[in-house]
């Protein structure tokens, strides 16, 4: 820079900081306006809320009379509309104490085809308006905010509501401000500057993940603003920024849609219950509520309290001979969904099993007769109503069945053996009066018996007459017979072996994840529930550990959304995919014109180094481009002992420490971590022991076991005894998925000699000690 170009952008400098200056001012009369509206409305509030009290005082006794009903019902609709008013504007209050510090960080100067004058706008995490409604500020999701994150200078293009926008932009400035003050601006040609990305990814890891606002890349735009895909499938290198960018996207989807739009109409399926927490700021941080959040077997286990359900770490510790990894492929696959599904349509005609109804240890309604009225329903039902039908017949033989009941001896018994206060309790009113003694019996035997069918009826409005697993295990022995097991390399007796299983289970009180899902489909299909027709978006992120079977489940139950899957199949730790199986299973669920494929190959969390040496352990790997950020070589530490590893892993935590990161520990299985962190414990180094994913991220050093790692990452990771034979063949993705969490420094421990999958990287991209 010379010396004139150095003053002018000083004096550029100045007239920023002006604007900015004035902004804030904006900013802050804003919020002090916003503030006094608030004090009104809490006070409002209040004297509501005090009125409602004089109604209810006023009330004499329970009769309510019809003013006094209405009073209430006006009362309440003006403390709800209050409320929600009240709540808005605390929200927006929230967003302008963030503006205050950081009201934008971009400005573009361009000018619309058609339009005569060029144009200024600055943009932020949200818009502000002046008194006259012109726009200081932005909102990044706008439509015109786009070619920021697109565009190149000259010719550029955006959709607005109108459709296809031509600008001619003329410059893109990008700032970076602290507490009102701008620290530097830079104007840049390419989309966004290198520069400003390296300030962001040189910062440390923390135990909640942050926004990228700021630094959203070209290809990352595409996927936050696309709105006309069914399905919208991004596979995406491991640090390329697919968390990141599908929650920028729900936040851009609840700006665009608001109003049409609520956050509960969005989830968001998550690989554990950990990675849950870890992402739980970004939204509220961007003034919008946080999704429904929640892994698929939680979504699965919650309809089944009774029975208890596979866990991740059961999962990932079960090993599988090669006769039950053919069989559980077949029964994740696509083929077996569609066999379930073509089973359940003979339903229609006879085949499902019930149970007795029982009252009072006796057989009420018997099996027989449920079947019989079942299948006593014309072909015309389907599944679903022929339910419904039975359901309603049921009901109706129970209030015959109470009007019976009444008269019989026990509960004549139960009458002339009620204390006072149980009379009382069974009195509509304290004084309650009956025209005669009989009217007082028949009102007493009611009472009585319905309070005792309460049970039965219960279990009639809950099905509990439809025996699901029995209706489960008839499919499961029917499939030997339906199918072509051999064409999946299944014998016979390793069907019925893979049955017995599932009887052994349900004795136990148990179901594996296997058999949970067609579980499930089966139970809806028998009941004809219809999915949740109200989710209108549904995200799935590490799409490759789902099962095509359980894919078909979700496109099933949320039947209306659209979908945005993430994944990147070099990380299949469950499932083991080395290909791109699963991209075709999932198209199949949609049509292919509604299906938009995004592929993002730069890798932003980690180094170059780290980058580089991770890649090469996938033989098979996708294309991954490290972005050029510098760091050491990741070093191997070899040992021959575990005691030896664990004194060079102390060392190892000392110079991280040194270097301000923060270190975890990851480990094969939980076996591993437990035994680390008591060996640390005892050399008196401070970790925390993440074991289940129930517990969250703690500061410090931490260990962990691999499969809790999934979509975490760590300023520095040590991957502990990754010795010879430790991992398999097929666990390269996990060993990738592993190592691939480590943001500045990397370090593995072997003991004896090193993993055979890691001898395989050129010794140029890493040190051994
Ligand atoms: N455009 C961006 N600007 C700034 N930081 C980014 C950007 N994209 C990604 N990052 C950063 O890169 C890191 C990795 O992002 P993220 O966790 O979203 O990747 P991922 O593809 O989901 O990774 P994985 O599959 O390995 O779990 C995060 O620290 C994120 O903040």
């Amino acid at each position: 820079m010379t010396n004139k170009s150095e003053l002018e952008h000083l004096d550029e400098k100045k007239i920023e900081q002006s604007h900015l200056d004035d902004v804030i001012e904006l900013v802050k009369t804003t919020e002090d306006r916003l503030k006094s509206h608030l004090e009104i409305a809490e006070r409002d509030l209040e004297v509501i809320n005090n009125a409602f009290d004089d109604i209810h005082v006023g009330m004499d006794g329970d009769a309510i009379s019809f003013d006094a009903a209405l009073s209430i019902h006006q009362q309440q609709q003006m403390l709800d509309e209050r409320n929600n008013s009240w709540q808005q504007n605390r929200q927006r209050l929230d967003i302008l104490k963030r503006l205050e510090k950081t009201p934008y960080f971009a400005r573009l100067d361009f000018q619309e085809k058609g339009e005569p004058k060029r144009e200024t706008i600055y943009i932020g995490m949200s818009s502000l308006t002046d008194q006259n409604d012109h726009f200081l500020i932005y909102d990044w999701r706008a439509p015109i905010s786009s070619i920021y994150y697109d565009g190149n200078l000259g010719e550029v293009h955006y959709q607005s509501p109108d459709g296809d926008q031509e600008v001619d932009l003329f410059l893109k400035r990008q700032f970076l401000i602290e507490n009102g003050k701008i620290t530097s601006f830079f104007d840049t040609q390419e989309t966004i500057g290198d520069q400003m990305l390296l300030e962001v990814l040189d910062e440390k890891s923390s135990t909640h993940m942050k926004g990228i606002v700021k630094t959203i890349q070209k290809e990352q735009n595409k996927i936050i603003r696309n709105t006309d895909s069914k399905l919208l499938f991004v596979q995406g290198a491991a640090g390329s920024g697919k968390t990141s960018a599908i929650l920028q996207r729900i936040a851009y989807l609840l700006y665009r849609y608001r109003g049409n739009l609520t956050s509960s109409q969005v989830v968001m399926f998550s690989p554990n219950m950990l990675f849950n927490d870890y992402i739980k700021d970004v939204l509220p941080e961007m003034g919008e509520q946080n999704m429904v959040q929640m892994t698929f077997i939680q979504y699965v286990a919650r309809r089944l309290p009774n029975l208890s359900v596979e866990t991740l770490a059961e999962k990932f510790e079960h090993d599988e001979n090669s006769n039950q990894k053919q069989v559980s492929k077949f029964v994740a696959d696509n083929e077996f969904f569609k066999i379930l599904t073509n089973y359940s349509e003979l339903l229609n005609q006879s085949g499902i099993s019930f149970r007795d109804l029982k009252f009072q240890g006796k057989t009420f309604i018997s099996k027989e007769k449920i079947s019989e009225i079942y299948y006593s329903f014309g072909q015309q039902y389907n599944l679903g109503n022929r339910l419904d039908a039975t359901v309603e017949r049921l009901i109706k033989m129970l209030h015959r069945k109470i009007g019976a009941e009444m008269r019989s001896k026990w509960v004549q018994e139960r009458i002339e053996n009620l204390s006072q206060e149980e009379l009382q309790a069974l009195y509509n009113t304290a004084d309650q009066e009956f025209k005669s003694g009989d009217n007082e019996r028949k009102f007493l035997a009611r009472k009585i018996v319905t309070k005792t069918m309460q049970k039965v009826y219960n279990q009639i409005n809950h099905l509990r007459f439809i025996n699901v697993s029995a209706n489960y295990l008839h499919f499961l022995q029917a499939v030997s017979k339906v199918a072509d097991l051999s064409k999946y390399d299944i014998t016979n007796e390793q069907w019925d072996k893979y049955v017995n299983e599932f009887i052994e289970d349900m004795n136990n009180k148990r179901i594996s994840m296997n058999n949970i899902t067609p579980y499930l489909y089966l139970y809806d299909l028998i009941t004809g529930k219809h999915g949740e027709l109200d989710m209108k978006f549904v995200f799935i992120d590490e799409i490759q550990d789902y099962t095509p079977f359980q894919l078909a489940y979700l496109k099933f139950k949320f039947p209306r959304a659209r979908y945005t899957m993430l994944g990147d199949l070099n990380q299949s730790i469950f499932t083991k995919k080395n290909s791109q199986t699963l991209l075709s299973e999932v198209q199949s669920l949609f049509n292919a014109d509604e299906t938009k494929v995004v592929q993002l190959t730069h890798s932003y969390r980690s180094t170059k180094q780290i980058t580089n040496y991770t890649k090469s352990i996938l033989t098979n790997g996708q294309k991954i481009e490290p972005f050029n950020r510098d760091g050491d070589l990741p070093n191997v530490i070899m040992s021959d002992s575990i005691k030896g590893s664990v004194a060079r892993v102390v060392d190892q935590l000392q110079k991280n420490y040194e270097q301000n990161f923060t270190t975890a520990i990851i480990t094969k299985t939980l076996e591993e971590a437990v035994a680390l962190q008591k060996d640390l414990q005892q050399q008196e180094v401070p970790a925390t022991l993440i074991k289940s994913e129930n517990q969250r991220l703690a500061a410090g050093t931490i260990v962990l076991p691999s499969y809790l790692a999934k979509g975490l990452e760590f300023d520095a990771v040590i991957v502990w005894d990754a010795s010879k034979d430790k991992f398999d063949e097929d666990e390269q993705q996990l060993i990738y998925t592993i190592t691939s969490r480590a943001m500045h420094k990397l370090t593995i421990t072997a003991i004896g000699e090193l993993s055979q999958l890691l001898q395989r990287i050129p010794e140029k991209y890493y040190t051994v000690e």
